[in-house]
């Protein structure tokens, strides 16, 4: 199977160190969220893996071998990198065409992928009258067209409405269970936790993590629980009398910090204090990403000039 290895990968433009000694492998069979602020080094990353630039020191591969000597790279690696890319004035097939032939690639393909991203009934329309989503449609695509075994999409989610958002889930999802290779990048935590099951995350060209998503979560949001009660006076009192911290919500649900639904289940049967619902709150992946993020600003941060 193919996997994309980046070992000790470097890239400087000028005095500015977009990635900064990075070494990670993305395995098959799942989906890699690529997290990581704005600048993190993301994009460069991933030009670097399709041989669009060159790294200053270090190497990214794809199934073992650098990009640029791959034979017929669209059969083993799609990218979807900016959406814009498409010339406005063909239509949306003539484009998917023009780029089968330079490929080598069955014309029949064209119309699979029109059909698996849902553009068939726009695929004559120009592609200068396509919606931001539209063209992200066809910049996935494009990046389907070879039938590929690694695929890397940029902010695949950019601009498509609600409905895309669960189509473009749910494709992630066959893809990796196909046994491809999936990296995608994004910004939005909510979404990137609906599909990936690993992360690599970046800070400053720098690898922060490189873990499944659960660990990633369990290992920085500490466990809590939601109850709640029709007598939140003794609730309340309860809590504060054995030392936890608890706040309540606006639906009168109260959270209660590092603590397991097992523990607050025995004291409020002791105490005799009616539960109407007891569980676990999980982590969000943005509650973890920030508490890694905060600690790596803390880490980093620059003493003030006096
Ligand atoms: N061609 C270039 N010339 C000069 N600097 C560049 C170039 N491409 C990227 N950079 C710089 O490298 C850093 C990393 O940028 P990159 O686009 O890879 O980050 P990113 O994580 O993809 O961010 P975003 O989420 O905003 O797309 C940034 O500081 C950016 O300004």
């Amino acid at each position: 199977m193919t996997s994309i290895h980046v070992q000790d990968l470097t890239k400087e433009y000028g005095s500015r160190r977009a990635v900064d000694h990075l070494t990670f492998t993305v395995e098959p069979g799942r989906v890699t969220g690529f997290l990581g602020p704005n600048g993190a080094g993301k994009s460069t990353t991933m030009r670097l893996v399709l041989g669009l630039d060159r790294p200053t020191s270090g190497t990214a591969t794809v199934g073992g071998r650098p990009y640029a000597t791959l034979h017929e790279p669209l059969r083993l690696v799609g990218a979807l990198l900016d959406a814009g890319a498409a010339h406005g004035a063909r239509t949306g097939r003539d484009h998917l065409r023009t780029l089968a032939v330079a490929n080598r690639l069955p014309a029949r393909r064209v119309d699979e992928v029109l059909e698996e991203t849902g553009l068939t009934s726009v695929a004559r329309r120009r592609v200068k009258t396509y919606s931001l989503g539209m063209r992200q449609r066809l910049g996935i695509a494009a990046a389907l067209l070879g039938d590929p075994s690694v695929i890397m999409l940029d902010e695949p989610s950019n601009g498509l409405d609600p409905e895309g958002i669960v189509w473009i889930r749910s494709l992630l999802r066959r893809l990796a269970d196909e046994g491809r290779t999936v990296l995608v990048s994004s910004h939005l935590m909510n979404e990137t936790a609906s599909f990936a099951d690993h992360l690599v995350v970046l800070g400053r060209g720098r690898l922060l993590a490189d873990t499944p998503m659960r660990e990633f979560i369990d290992a920085r949001v500490q466990p809590r629980v939601r109850v709640r009660t029709t007598d939140p006076a003794a609730l309340e009192e309860l809590l504060d009398r054995n030392g936890y911290e608890a706040a309540q919500s606006e639906d009168g649900t109260w959270t209660v910090l590092h603590a397991r639904v097992e523990d607050i289940g025995r004291l409020t049967s002791e105490a005799r204090v009616p539960v109407v619902e007891l569980t676990t709150a999980e982590g969000t992946l943005e509650q973890a990403y920030l508490n890694l993020t905060a600690s790596e600003t803390e880490f980093t941060a620059q003493p003030q000039e006096a």
